[in-house]
This record gives structure tokens, sequence and C-alpha cells, in this order.
């Protein structure tokens, strides 16, 4: 494997290529992964080509690592001010893995008076997976609790091709419309602006496009999914997507949103979402 530090889009970021063919991108700023190009050559993450990389707007696309604070659930900056602000490069990661970190500064003590440390490993264990996990530390003396998620953009074709499959049975908040139900399709389409907030399956999900299909698998540390596509009319809105983005992602997150996690001084937790894009691996029946 190698690890390159690189310039992205003018901002600082790290290329690991992975034995595997795998090539993942992560910008320093927010610890954002930019681009997954497995091994079969696809990109598998979608970037707005209007993101906004100025070093301090959060990036459009990628991984946005939400912390920690999940959306306006909070007296925080959207989103929380982790995808904000400057990250570490670690080194000495295992192989085919990239490590960045954030600690709690002065920054980040204005607005939330918590010691944390955060540490984002994104590897790849095999040809075709990428595996993202969030360890979140209190480094403090007393308890807090925050809220997260790897906000992960999925890159498709043509959204209406697409199928999300796994949710049926799931408890629903509908943000859209602000309603509660049981999801009771078996597959999810998707057109019109969709942000919905599932209670996590056992099974990981699977997105279905003509071109193939790919796997999400979140930690149980990860209660909540939340899918979320802005639809042509939210999309027009967003400075920082083009008029069509809406047509070319699907994010599905792997959350901690309800109950705040707890963590006690010198405790940690680790939350992940892996994305498997082995089509051949898929039966019909998994
Ligand atoms: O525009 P952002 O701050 O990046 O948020 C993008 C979206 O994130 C999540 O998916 C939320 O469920 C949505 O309500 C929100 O609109």
């Amino acid at each position: 494997m190698s690890l390159r530090e690189i310039t992205a889009q003018g901002q600082p970021a790290v290329e690991l290529s992975a034995t595997t063919g795998d090539q993942v991108t992560v910008a320093v700023h927010g610890g954002h992964v930019l681009s997954w190009r497995s091994a079969d050559g696809a990109e598998r993450l979608y970037l707005s080509p209007k993101a906004v990389f100025d070093g301090r707007a959060a990036i459009r696309g990628g991984v946005p690592v939400c912390f920690p604070q999940f959306n306006q659930r909070g007296p925080l900056v959207k989103h929380g001010f982790a995808r904000n602000l400057p990250w570490q490069v670690i080194p000495d990661a295992a192989a085919d893995t990239v490590i960045l970190g954030l600690t709690a500064s002065d920054e980040t003590l204005a607005v939330w008076p918590e010691h944390f440390q955060l540490r984002l490993s994104v590897h790849v264990p095999e040809a075709n997976v990428l595996r993202i996990d969030l360890q979140v530390r209190n480094t403090g003396t007393s308890p807090w609790s925050f809220t997260a998620a790897l906000h992960s953009y999925l890159q498709v074709d043509d959204l209406a091709d697409v199928q999300l499959q796994g949710l049926q049975g799931a408890a629903r908040w509908d943000a859209v419309r602000d309603e509660r139900s049981t999801e009771g399709r078996e597959v999810l389409r998707f057109g019109e602006e969709f942000d919905s907030v599932y209670a996590a399956p056992a099974h990981p999900l699977v997105l279905r496009a003509a071109s193939g299909e790919l796997r999400v698998t979140a930690s149980p540390t990860c209660p909540e999914t939340v899918v979320w596509n802005p639809g042509p009319a939210l999309c027009a809105r967003l400075a920082d997507m083009p008029a069509d983005g809406w047509r070319h992602m699907l994010c599905v997150e792997a959350a901690a949103i309800d109950t705040p996690v707890e963590l006690a001084p010198g405790s940690e937790v680790g939350l992940w979402q892996q994305l498997d894009a082995r089509p051949s691996s898929f039966s019909s029946t998994s």
C-alpha cells in the first residue's frame, strides 16, 4: 500500500492506494472521505462538483463526520463541528488504512465544554470493501453524551434506477412530513425529497442499481439509519449542489441519534459503517 499527502481541490488530503487496488482520498478538513474508487474501478462516493473547499465549510459529498450533534438536534452548528475543522493525519496506520484524529481545542471548548478524542480509521479490509470506523473517547473528567453520524453520500448513476432494500418493518420517522410509521415497502425508490430516520435493522441494507449492488452494514452502536436525498426542489436551493446532483447520490447514514451516547471519563465507543461492493458475492436470497 502507499499513503501520499496530496492536495485535493486546494486542500490537504491523504491518498491511500491499498494493496487490493482500491484507492481512497481523505481530506484533512473534517476527516472527510472524499473518494473511494473500488478495486473494480468504480467511484463509489458522490462528491458534489460544486462542493466548497475553503477549509471552513462542510464539504458536500463523500462521508461527512457528524459529531457531537446530529442535524439541528441541539445548540451546536448543524451536524456538529467535526466536519468544519481541520483534523490531523495520524501516522503509523495499519496496512491499507488511513487514520485521522481530532481532539478538543480552544475552538471546540468555546462551543462545547467537553474533552474528547476522535479517531477516524478508513480501512480497506479486502478488495471492493471500505470500512469507516469512528472511535470516540472521553478524555475529560466528567461524563458527557453525543449524537453522531457517518453521513455517506453513495454515488449512483441514475437515482431513477436505484432501489434500497432492507428497511421493511423498521420504525421510521419521516422528517419531511414529521410522521412516524413502520416501513411497509420491501424496496424504496426515490425521486422527491426523502429524509427519514429509521431504526437500523440488524442485517445489511442493499443498494441495487443497474451497475451493481452495494451492501451497507453498520455497527450496533449506530441504532439509526438515515436515508436522505434532497430531490429536485431542495437540491435547487443548495448552493453547493448542481441542479441535477440529487440524481447521482443517495445518503445512507450510520447514526446514533435518538438516544445520545453516554461516555464516562476514560471510556470510548466505536461507530462504524462498512460498504461492500462485491456484486459477484451476492445471491438473490442474501
Ligand atoms: O445540508 P447538510 O447540513 O449537510 O445536511 C444534509 C442532510 O443531512 C441529513 O441527512 C439530515 O437528515 C437532513 O435533514 C439534512 O438535510
